[in-house]
């Protein structure tokens, strides 16, 4: 009866991947702000983390990157002419705001949306919300096609429940599945979702960072889970230390990750953890499996070296034989103290008995690692075969893709080529292929006219 299993799907990196410091509060993205880019590297590391867990026997989806430059915001902001003119006028008068519609931040599809699977919610479909991700203007731009996207690729409205994201103000700041994780026996019985939040819009007496923002609020996250319908008693809210916020963990994703009954995380990544480790476990109740905490002291990793490192930022997979492999980008074992610590976690005696690490630096160099390119959806055999299956990692798709890319994809990008019109041509002829290749239908603006 246990067949439910863990899909990832993650975000194909866009043609105009580049570093253009646009995430304040994300180390990452503000020291390498204009570097030159390789936007066909960082489609390849994505698509080679994609095939290895694929040939691992995991179900592996691919979500298509989105159309950028996105000329209807530039024209919303009262640029006018041709493309050309549009792009030029944009690179003159306002540079920055080009470069965040050229952004393919999209790729980080953890942030795509929050999936509550169908054994959580009360009519028993899976539900999806796009993340407003309103704290920065790049992002605030994906969820209408992001939205579209999720339908494009979950489309059986008997089985999919899709939401509009929430208003698009800071008071429903709305980062998606980055703050929001999962805990279960098995993916297709209940689950406990946790709900991780940096602040709350109205109750102004809680503690907030003083240095960067809190992206996501409470009562974002109260929202999504009354929108999709969960049983109160299987929801946590937990508010994220404001101290990890202004040391650079911009989403929680960067300080812990959950899988099945696990969750590792850092001593200082909650604002009272014997209150998460309380409400979790009232929450998980009497079961035959008990719930794992794997903490993390700050005397053996320091919050710094984890934001550093990305440690935390890995995707802990369950194996067939119920031991769990963890996932985590190159920097982990180039960090001396995260990877002597990492040893001494497979020695001990938890679920967490593996670790594959991944060459992920151009999304890396943004904030990205390897838990940011993921979307997690848990589906049940029926809802599997629901899925569109043009978008399931395989053999095939894994050269298409790669051939594709090596078409369109250029090899070094800086921030003035974001108003390149050629540039502009190449992405959306390699966006018009792909949703061929991924049988999308129309879903880009370029495609509507
Ligand atoms: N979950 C990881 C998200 C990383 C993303 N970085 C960016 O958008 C950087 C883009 C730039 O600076 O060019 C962010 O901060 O939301």
């Amino acid at each position: 009866m246990h067949s439910a299993i863990e899909a990832n799907f993650d975000g194909l990196v866009g043609p105009t991947h580049n570093y253009s410091g646009l995430s304040f509060g994300n180390v990452a993205s503000e020291n390498n702000s204009a570097n030159p880019s390789n936007p066909k590297a960082a489609a390849k590391q994505g698509l080679v983390k994609m095939k290895a867990l694929a040939d691992l026997g995991f179900v592996q989806g691919v979500l298509a990157p989105h159309e950028r430059p996105h000329l209807p915001t530039l024209r919303a902001l009262g640029f006018t002419g041709s493309d050309q003119q549009v792009l030029a006028q944009a690179l003159k008068q306002a540079p920055k705001v080009l470069a965040a519609v050229s952004s393919a931040s999209c790729m980080w599809t953890a942030n795509a949306a929050t999936v509550s699977p169908s054994a959580d919610t009360l009519d028993g479909r899976v539900h999806f919300t796009p993340a407003n991700l309103v704290n920065k203007f790049h992002r605030s731009i994906e969820h209408p096609v992001t939205g579209r996207i999720l339908q494009a690729t979950f489309p059986d409205p008997e089985r999919f429940a899709h939401h509009a994201a929430l208003p698009s103000v800071d008071h429903f700041g709305d980062e998606g599945a980055a703050n929001h994780t999962r805990f279960c026996s098995d993916y297709g019985s209940q689950g406990v979702e946790l709900f991780v939040y940096g602040m709350s819009a109205f109750n102004t007496s809680l503690p907030r960072p003083q240095r960067y923002p809190a992206r996501h609020t409470l009562e974002a996250s109260q929202a999504v889970a009354r929108k999709h319908d969960l049983s109160p008693e299987h929801a946590v809210f937990v508010q994220q230390n404001p101290e990890a916020i202004d040391a650079g963990v911009f989403h929680n994703d960067v300080i812990a990750v959950g899988n099945g009954n696990v969750h590792f995380y850092h001593e200082k990544a909650f604002l009272d953890t014997a209150q998460m480790r309380a409400d979790l476990l009232r929450s998980w109740g009497e079961r035959d499996t008990p719930l794992h905490f794997v903490e993390v002291p700050d005397a053996v990793v320091s919050v710094s070296d984890c934001v550093q490192s990305y440690l935390f930022n890995s995707q802990l997979l369950s194996r067939a034989n119920g031991d769990m492999t963890l996932i985590v980008p190159g920097e982990v074992q180039q960090n001396e103290r995260v990877w002597s610590y990492l040893q001494e976690l497979l020695a001990q005696n938890t679920p967490i008995q593996d670790v594959q690490v991944f060459d992920l630096k151009q999304s890396m160099s943004n904030g990205g690692g390897p838990a940011c390119l993921r979307l997690r959806v848990a589906l049940t055999p029926s809802e599997l075969a629901a899925v569109n299956p043009a978008t399931l990692m395989n053999e095939q798709l894994f050269d298409t893709l790669n051939q594709w890319v090596e078409k369109h994809y250029r090899d070094r990008l800086v921030e003035a080529d974001l108003a390149d019109p050629n540039l502009l041509q190449e992405s959306r002829q390699a966006l018009d292929e792909l949703t061929q290749i991924l049988q999308l239908g129309s879903l880009y603006d370029f495609q509507q006219i």
